[in-house]
């Protein structure tokens, strides 16, 4: 079979992707998902379920890292969507931007057209904007930051059900001294402050809205769009006379047999941080060292494949609350709870219309501070670019299980120096990569870690948390010192699955895969697009900039028609 384009991923960005093309009725797409259908789960459909569809899901790749030489040689879990609408069927939902001036860094790297100016309308473009309701008369936002003429397919709104925990971590960020973070809105590329964010749900249904609800959920009647799930794409094919001008894709259907299809124009990659620099490797493009040691023929050595890997870092302490703040602890393991909540769902109300966290804090760390921390290298972004996130989840467990109501508090890296990077471990995309996110390499990003928990603590022990917080079960006020602190935070520290960078877009002198077209270096009729491309992480969640990458990609390729 031929088609125009073949889409390799059926996630975040590949169907944002094959929707826009096809909006064109003579052009026809392919899309090749290795997961299932997203009807196969109904926990993805429900917002307050959306721990349940992480690790261990049916939906997931289930990735565990490799050993993390600066967390105590610990092994991570790191989920992925393993089914149609990739990651945005399975993340927690928190649509978010980041600063304006992340993106005018990527056009100094020689991105024309990808400064904020130039990506802003693209933010824009996907998004259909749900106002707070009158119950959430409290959430500060502006509805500018989304206004969109014709409207986007991808509902966000602000959910039904704000958990109780976010409130008082709210005050606590305003009200702590040193730290004073104001509510206003995030999205409009100035995120310093705090918010209630914006979540891709539907408030029709309240069920979460994913790039295949919305994107593909457009497009799924249109002839010149077909999608095949459980095919996993297995190499790039190419011109046997030009070896390095792609001409189709081999795929292994959900039965194990192989193959071919044709791309007449070209091959786009979303298989997303770890699938798409996996794609290119076992199809012979990537740093030649270690294609040659899988016997793989190099046809580029492009040494920024899988490289540059850059995620943001989640730790910090965990309490224990009293009985009246809603966790997951309590109606994950109580059934009639569980159940209770179900009921009331159904009727598009409780706790299960909500993500399982809800607000942000964006903070800038004075410059005084940071040379006192010996990170220096941090003052030199941009002004309105935020050094620190923090969070709060409603769930919470100590690393020695014992029972209790609890919520953990977060950091979050939203500039970390430390790299790692994604490698093969065959010739083959059945076999996993080795994910390698080196997290804390860097002694910048140690010092910056201790600095925000202390922060974090400073909040959850304050005044304002008092009245719900019954202890730190973890690490326990005995941890004090900074070597102490740096223990608890290895212990515990974790992703929030933002990997990105791996095909990095830009300069291949400087370690870049893809140009500002998003070509692939050397390789005629192929690019990538999803949140591998990202030369320089935002400051914020990445479905959100995925979701803009895609945008702009789809523009890109039509305008070379
Ligand atoms: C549990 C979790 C929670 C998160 N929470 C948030 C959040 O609240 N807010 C936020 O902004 N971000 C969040 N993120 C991050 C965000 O979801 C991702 O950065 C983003 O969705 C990545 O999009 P992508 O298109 O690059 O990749 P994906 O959406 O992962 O898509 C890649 C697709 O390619 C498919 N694929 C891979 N290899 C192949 C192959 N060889 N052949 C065929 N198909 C293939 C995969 O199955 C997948 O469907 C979270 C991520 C996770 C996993």
């Amino acid at each position: 079979a031929s088609f125009d384009y073949i889409v390799v991923g059926g996630g975040n960005a590949g169907l944002v992707i094959a929707s826009r093309l096809t909006e064109n009725p003579h052009v026809n797409v392919l899309v090749l998902e290795a997961g299932p259908s997203d009807s196969i789960d109904f926990n993805v459909t429900v917002p307050g379920l959306d721990l349940t569809v992480t690790g261990g899901s049916i939906v997931d790749w289930n990735y565990t890292t490799a050993e993390q030489p600066f967390l105590l040689n610990r092994t991570i879990a790191y989920p992925r969507g393993h089914v149609l609408g990739g990651s945005s069927s399975t993340n927690f939902m928190a649509y978010t931007r980041g600063a304006a001036t992340t993106y005018d860094s990527w056009a100094a790297l020689g991105n024309h057209g990808w400064d904020w100016n130039g990506v802003y309308p693209y933010f824009k473009k996907s998004v259909n904007f749900t106002a707070p309701t009158v119950d959430q008369s409290f959430i500060v936002y502006d509805k500018a930051a989304y206004s969109n003429p014709t409207g986007g397919p991808l509902h966000l709104s602000y959910g039904g059900y704000v958990e109780p925990i976010s409130i008082y971590f709210t005050e606590g960020l305003a009200n702590t001294t040193g730290l004073n973070l104001q509510p206003g809105e995030i999205n409009d590329g100035f995120p310093l402050g705090q918010a209630y964010l914006p979540l891709t749900v539907n408030p029709t249904h309240m069920t979460r809205d994913s790039s295949s609800t919305s994107f593909l959920g457009v497009a799924s009647s249109r002839s010149n769009l077909q999608v095949i799930t459980s095919a996993l794409a297995t190499r790039l094919l190419f011109d046997p006379k030009k070896s390095t001008t792609v001409t189709g894709v081999e795929y292994r259907d959900a039965a194990g047999v192989l193959h071919t299809v044709s791309a007449n124009k070209e091959v786009v990659i979303s298989a997303g941080a770890f699938g798409s620099p996996q794609l290119l490797m076992v199809s012979g493009i990537g740093p030649a060292a270690q294609l040659k040691s899988f016997n793989i023929p190099v046809r580029v050595d492009l040494k920024g494949v899988g490289q540059n890997m850059t995620d943001h870092l989640f730790f910090g302490p965990v309490y224990e609350v009293t009985d009246n703040i809603t966790t997951f602890n309590q109606f994950g393991s109580n059934a009639t709870l569980y159940n209770q909540y179900l009921q009331q769902y159904q009727q598009n109300k409780g706790e299960l219309t909500g993500a399982i966290s809800s607000m942000s804090g964006y903070q800038r760390i004075d410059d005084s501070i940071l040379t006192g921390l010996g990170a220096q290298a941090l003052s030199a972004l941009e002004p309105t670019w935020p050094h620190i996130q923090y969070e709060i989840i409603a769930s919470g467990s100590t690393p020695v299980p014992r029972p209790g109501n609890f919520v953990s508090t977060a950091a979050v890296l939203l500039y970390p120096f430390s790299r790692g990077a994604v490698t093969l471990n065959s010739n083959s995309t059945s076999d996993k990569v080795t994910i390698q996110p080196n997290w804390l390499a860097s002694p910048i990003d140690q010092k910056v870690a201790i600095w925000a928990f202390k922060q974090v603590r400073e909040v959850m022990l304050s005044q304002t948390l008092a009245p719900i917080v019954l202890n730190e079960a973890f690490p326990g006020l005995q941890a004090q010192t900074d070597a102490e602190i740096l223990t608890a935070i290895q212990t515990v520290a974790h992703p929030i699955y933002q990997a990105s960078g791996t095909c990095g877009m830009k300069a291949r002198a400087d370690g870049g895969v893809v140009d500002s077209n998003l070509r692939v270096y050397g390789v005629k009729n192929l690019r990538v697009a999803d949140a591998s491309i990202f030369p320089i992480i935002p400051s914020a969640n990445t479905m959100a900039p995925t979701y803009m990458v895609a945008e702009k990609a789809a523009d890109l390729i039509k305008a070379s028609q």
